[in-house]
């Protein structure tokens, strides 16, 4: 295969010379887009992707999204559900079964890959062995003079922060040094439209960490619109303005990653972000609260309580004493999360105003449910704690937790993976 011409995903493929992007420099948009076929940016209306001819099955289905100039849009999603197609399709590799895609209001559907201008970068770089470093980041940049080509080579350089190793072979980088070589080779045509196919999931992590916060500071830096495909929640979260969460070749939730966390909008996105247990949250209305990791804590050192994410049911320890228990009713919940950040001091799975007065349930196991009863409210800088006393020690130490209601999420319905704790 000639690098340039194929599926290979190299910035080979990208077109338009240094300086000359389609893509402006303005702020990201940091709240769902409300961006049309005739907006500016990248504009995906109605895709779909079917692999199989007359055996179709459909990865992606009727999918809209849109990209402002100078966003970076992350995808996330589980294994096979259609994150690469998306990409793939919108780069030009894959035909579409149905849909348009457009820049600035242009339908490039009927263009090849290399007149889209759009840039490629996948999980292995595939740098060209024969190339030094130097000659993989010059390989979009034929058509400037000599002179001007080496110092964009240059600038690229600096910017991945690899200055000084143009001469080096490929074959002896490091894996996160060859993945920036491959950023910069990408970069250095300046495409108008940045697609990012799990860049970094072949790093370790650490190495994932840093190259994430290295190629969100770089993407803001040049001013990129970026559209990057990764099944790591907390690379999209660093990188992008919005993140996307896709299931079954659909767009189930598109926003910033704060209010993507504040407002997952369904149990099915909760539970990819990694919300769990799901409680019942008022009567018969068939809404939940969902916890996110850590919304439950133990009030005093010593004392552990831990929930298995995603599983419906909470497992309660206090000490050395872990035991199973079932999530309790949560009808004051909602009234709760309405207010300004408010904490449960004592609280565990879940709880209920009585008689004016707050209740907190403790499972401590099956059929062993301890009331604790909210004695005061207090103040403590912007939030309002309500301390729960004690409850008696019966049938044996109750746990004393927090619940920070700040981090959990009320979901309008529980559509999936059994009923919600009650
Ligand atoms: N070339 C192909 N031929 C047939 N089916 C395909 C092809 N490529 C992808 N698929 C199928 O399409 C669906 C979506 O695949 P896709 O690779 O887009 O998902 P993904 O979300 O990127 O997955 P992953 O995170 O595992 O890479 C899957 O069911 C997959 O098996």
């Amino acid at each position: 295969m000639s690098p340039g011409t194929s599926s290979n995903g190299t910035a080979g493929t990208t077109s338009g010379a240094p300086g000359t992007s389609g893509a402006a420099t303005g702020e990201a948009a940091g709240t769902a887009s409300t961006a049309g076929p005739g907006a500016r940016g990248l504009s995906v209306r109605g895709l779909a992707v079917t692999y199989g001819g007359r055996t179709a099955t459909g990865a992606v289905s009727g999918l809209d999204l849109d990209v402002a100039p100078g966003e970076v849009v992350a995808l996330l999603g589980p294994s096979g559900c259609g994150k690469s197609s998306l990409l793939r399709a919108v780069a030009g590799l894959e035909d579409l079964a149905a849909g348009e895609v457009r820049w600035d209001g242009e339908d490039v559907v009927g263009l090849p890959v290399h007149r889209r201008g759009f840039g490629l970068m996948f999980q292995d770089g595939q740098l060209f062995e024969h190339r030094d470093v130097a000659g993989n980041v010059a390989y979009g940049l034929r058509r400037l003079p000599r002179g001007q080509r080496a110092q964009r080579v240059e600038e690229m350089l600096a910017l991945v922060g690899l200055s000084g190793l143009g001469r080096r072979r490929v074959a002896t980088l490091s894996g996160g040094q060859a993945q920036r070589v491959a950023l910069a080779r990408s970069l250095a045509p300046s495409p108008r439209l940045l697609l990012l196919d799990e860049p970094l999931s072949s790093l370790d992590r650490a190495l994932r960490d840093q190259l994430a916060a290295d190629l969100r500071s770089i993407l803001r830096a040049q001013g990129t619109t970026a559209l990057y495909v990764t099944h790591d929640q907390d690379e999209a979260m660093t990188v992008a303005d919005r993140v996307g969460v896709m299931g079954s070749g659909r767009l189930l939730r598109l926003d910033t990653p704060e209010r993507l966390w504040a407002h997952p909008g369904s149990d099915e996105v909760a539970r990819f972000l990694g919300f769990g247990p799901f409680l019942a949250a008022g009567a018969g209305g068939g809404s939940c609260l969902a916890l996110a990791p850590g919304a439950l804590r133990a009030q005093e050192s010593g004392e552990t309580l831990r929930v298995s994410p995603g599983t419906g049911s909470g497992q309660v320890g206090a000490g050395e004493s872990a035991a199973t228990g079932k999530a309790g009713e949560q009808t004051g919940a909602p009234g709760l999360r309405t207010q300004p950040p408010v904490r449960l001091v004592g609280a565990t799975l879940g709880s209920r105003v009585r008689r004016g007065r707050w209740e907190v349930e403790v499972l401590l196991g099956p059929g062993q449910v301890v009331t604790l009863g909210a004695d005061r409210f207090v103040t403590t800088g912007r939030e309002r704690v309500a301390v729960v006393a004690r409850a008696a020690s019966q049938p044996g130490e109750p746990v004393i937790a927090l619940l920070d209601l700040t981090r959990t999420a009320l979901l309008p319905r529980y559509a999936g993976g059994g009923e919600p704790a009650s």
